[in-house]
């Protein structure tokens, strides 16, 4: 993406502060400080990434995340050394399932974990609950300290989470998503932080859908055209070592 004939938008003007950098995106290029910004990785668990994972047990395709864990991992590499808040999401429920909701919630008819589970009592108490390996992060994509975990019950990060709080107390404007899945926990996240006043990008090549590949280009140009932006881990990288000041005259 061209950073040079885009228009640029933000929250707030280019300062010419050795932190504000120009991040190109779809449908604009946007205007970010890194003190501003957060790096979001969203439930990057065995259980959406992993073969014997719950996504995988439930039927969904994860052949292909291999790369999208790369490509994360590069990101955080980026973020942390430019000083971009790392924000580790972590999907799931305590051992008894009582935060997922009983037959009173949509989550319980909804979830294909708690469904998969209903359909193969042997694999009860392995989906998503916290202390077992499908809720365990991959090993490729674990914390450092500075880096933030906030476990989550729904899809979206901002129901009953400290998320918001996290974010206003750091000053926190714009949000970097990467992770899986795309059309589900992403979008959610992304959506919800758009009515916060938010600014949600995500960097596609960085996240994966949970279904066919057309969810990803639908919720791409969802999000594209109506709740945010959409980038690459390459413009991320590029940008958080070259100040808005560079930027623009290169
Ligand atoms: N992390 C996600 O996007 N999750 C999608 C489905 C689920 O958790 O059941």
């Amino acid at each position: 993406m061209n950073s040079l004939t885009q228009p640029v938008v933000g929250h707030a003007p280019v300062r010419n502060n050795p932190t504000d950098v120009i991040l190109p995106a779809r449908p604009e290029s946007l205007a970010i400080n890194s003190g501003e910004t957060a790096l979001i990785v969203v439930d990057m668990q065995n259980a959406y990434s992993t073969k014997g994972g719950y996504l995988d047990l439930a039927g969904f395709d994860v052949s292909s995340t291999g790369p999208v864990i790369e490509q994360i991992a590069r990101a955080i590499e980026a973020a942390r050394a430019a000083g971009v808040q790392v924000i580790f999401f972590q999907n799931g429920w305590d051992s008894d399932y009582a935060e997922a909701g009983g037959p009173g919630s949509p989550n319980w008819h909804k979830s294909n974990a708690l469904k998969t589970m209903r359909k193969n009592p042997e694999l009860q108490g392995k989906l998503l609950a916290k202390g077992t390996w499908d809720y365990d992060l991959v090993d490729a994509l674990q914390p450092q300290p500075g880096d933030l975990v906030v476990p989550k019950p729904r899809y979206s990060g901002f129901f009953n989470t400290a998320f918001d709080s996290l974010l206003r107390a750091r000053g926190i404007r714009n949000l970097v998503f990467t992770g899986i899945a795309t059309n589900v926990c992403v979008e959610s996240t992304l959506r919800d932080g758009f009515f916060l006043e938010y600014f949600g990008v995500v960097l596609a090549d960085a996240t994966h859908q949970a279904g066919p590949e057309f969810v990803q280009q639908a919720s791409l140009y969802n999000i594209e055209t109506f709740f945010g932006w959409v980038s690459t881990v390459d413009d991320f990288c590029t940008a958080l070592t070259k100040p808005a000041t560079q930027g623009a005259s290169a």
